[in-house]
C-alpha cells in the first residue's frame, strides 16, 4: 500500500526562481520560514533552504521531482520579452503552462499562482486605473503579450474548488528593482549609446512601475489568502506601487541618478510610432539576412508614450494588500544596486 506524505504547508516551489522577480521572491519566502524548491532552465545562485531542480519547464519529467510533496507552486517563468521570439514564447509560456498545470494535477498539488502582467490587456491605447475587468487585449502588440494572454487563460481556467487545484493570477506591471536584468539595463544601454536624449510624446503620461518587492508581496498574501472558498479562485489581481508616475519622470530619477542626463527634447508620439513600425517590419524582412533588434519597438514606444496604470483596489479589498515600499523609496535603492551602471563607472 502507498501512502500519501502530507505535504508541509511551509513547502513551495518557484518555476523561474532564477529570475529577477523568482529570486526575490524565493528570498521572502525563506524568511517567513518556507523551504523553497526551485526550478529553472538555468541555475543563478545557492542559498540554505533552497533545493535547486534544473530543467525545462516542458518537460513534465523533469517538472516531477520539484512539484512532489508541494502544496504551493508559484509559476513566474518566461522567456524574456526583448527575445521576441514567437515559437519560444508558445511553446514555453503555452504549452509549457499546459504542462505546469497537469504535473500540479497529478501530484496533488493545491494552489499555484500564476505571475501573468497587466499587459494582458494593453493594445496600445491609453488604459487609465484599468481594472481588472477590462477584456484581454483582441490584437496583443507583441508575441510576448499574446502568449502571456494564452498562459493567464489556461492557469484560470484551471481553478478547481472542488477539492482540485486552485489557481489564481498575478498581474504586476513594469517590475523594477536590484538585479533586474531588463529596465534599467536597457535604459541605461539606450543612454550610453546616446538615445535617450527625446521625449516621446508630451511626457505627461501616467504609468505604473512597481517596485519588486511589492509584486513578491502580493504573490505571497495571494497564496495565502486562495482557499475554495475565497473570492481569489480562478481570478487575476493587478499587484502595483499604486503611485502612477510620468513614464518620462520615472526614466528621467532612475538616469539622473545614476549620473546620466534626464531626457529633454520632444518628438511627436505618431512620428516615432510610425519609424518604429517601420525598423520592426525591415527587421523581420531581414532576418534570415541580418539579425538587428531596434530599441524603439512599437510595444515600447507605445509604454513610453499612452497611459497605462492600473487600479489595486481588488487585491486590497480581497487580500488586504498594500504596498510595502513607496516609488521614492525603491528607486532609491534601485540606483544603489547599480554602480557597474553608473555614468563613467568602468
Ligand atoms: N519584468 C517585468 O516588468 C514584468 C514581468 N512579468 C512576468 O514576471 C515573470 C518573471 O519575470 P522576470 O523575473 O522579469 O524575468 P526573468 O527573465 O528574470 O526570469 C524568468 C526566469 O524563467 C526562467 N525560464 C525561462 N524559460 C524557462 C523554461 N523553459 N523552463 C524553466 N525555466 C525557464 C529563466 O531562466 C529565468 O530565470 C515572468 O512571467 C514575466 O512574464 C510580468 C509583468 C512585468
Ligand atoms: C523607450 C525606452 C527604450 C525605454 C527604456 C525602458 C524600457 C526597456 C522599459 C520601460 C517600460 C518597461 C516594461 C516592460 C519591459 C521594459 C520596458 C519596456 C514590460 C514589457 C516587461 C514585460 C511585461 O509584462 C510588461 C512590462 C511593461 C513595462
Amino acid at each position: 500500500m502507498t501512502t500519501r506524505v502530507r505535504p508541509s504547508s511551509k513547502r513551495c516551489a518557484v518555476i523561474g526562481g532564477s529570475g529577477f522577480l523568482g529570486r526575490h521572491l524565493v528570498e521572502k519566502l525563506l524568511e517567513r520560514g518556507y523551504s523553497v524548491a526551485v526550478f529553472d532552465i538555468r541555475q543563478s545562485y545557492e542559498l540554505p533552504g533552497v533545493t535547486f531542480y534544473q530543467g525545462d519547464l516542458c518537460d513534465k519529467e523533469a517538472l516531477r521531482p520539484a512539484l512532489k510533496d508541494v502544496p504551493l507552486v508559484f509559476h513566474c517563468a518566461s522567456p524574456a520579452p526583448a527575445s521576441d521570439d514567437r515559437a519560444l514564447f508558445q511553446r514555453v509560456n503555452v504549452q509549457g503552462t499546459r504542462t505546469v498545470i497537469q504535473a500540479c494535477t497529478e501530484l496533488g498539488v493545491q494552489k499555484l499562482v500564476l505571475t501573468s502582467s497587466a499587459s494582458v490587456v494593453y493594445e496600445g491605447a491609453d488604459i487609465k486605473n484599468g481594472t481588472e475587468d477590462i477584456p484581454y487585449a483582441a490584437k496583443p502588440m507583441d508575441y510576448y503579450t499574446e502568449t502571456k494572454i494564452k498562459q493567464e487563460k489556461l492557469v484560470l481556467q484551471a481553478c478547481d474548488k472542488e477539492g482540485g487545484l486552485l489557481t489564481v493570477a498575478i498581474r504586476p506591471h513594469g517590475i523594477f528593482g536590484p538585479r533586474d536584468p531588463q529596465l534599467v539595463p536597457i535604459l541605461v544601454d539606450t543612454a550610453r549609446r546616446g538615445k535617450m536624449k527625446f521625449i516621446i510624446g508630451d511626457g505627461t503620461n501616467l504609468v505604473d512601475f512597481t517596485f519588486v518587492e511589492n509584486v513578491v508581496h502580493g504573490h505571497i498574501l495571494a497564496a495565502e489568502h486562495l482557499r475554495p472558498e475565497s473570492p481569489l479562485c480562478g481570478k487575476p489581481y493587478h499587484i502595483t506601487n499604486d503611485e502612477p508616475i510620468r513614464f518620462w519622470d520615472f526614466m528621467s530619477k532612475v538616469l539622473v541618478g545614476l549620473g546620466y542626463a534626464a531626457p529633454r527634447y520632444h518628438l511627436p508620439y505618431m512620428l516615432v510610432y510610425g519609424l518604429a513600425m517601420l525598423l520592426w517590419l525591415l527587421a523581420l524582412l531581414l532576418r534570415p539576412l541580418v539579425a538587428f533588434k531596434p530599441t524603439f519597438t512599437p510595444m515600447r514606444v507605445a509604454l513610453a508614450g499612452t497611459h497605462h496604470y492600473y487600479s489595486c483596489e481588488a487585491a486590497k479589498r480581497d487580500m488586504g494588500y498594500k504596498p510595502l515600499v513607496s516609488l521614492t523609496e525603491g528607486i532609491s535603492r534601485t540606483v544603489e544596486s547599480y554602480p557597474h551602471l553608473r555614468h563613467g563607472a568602468p
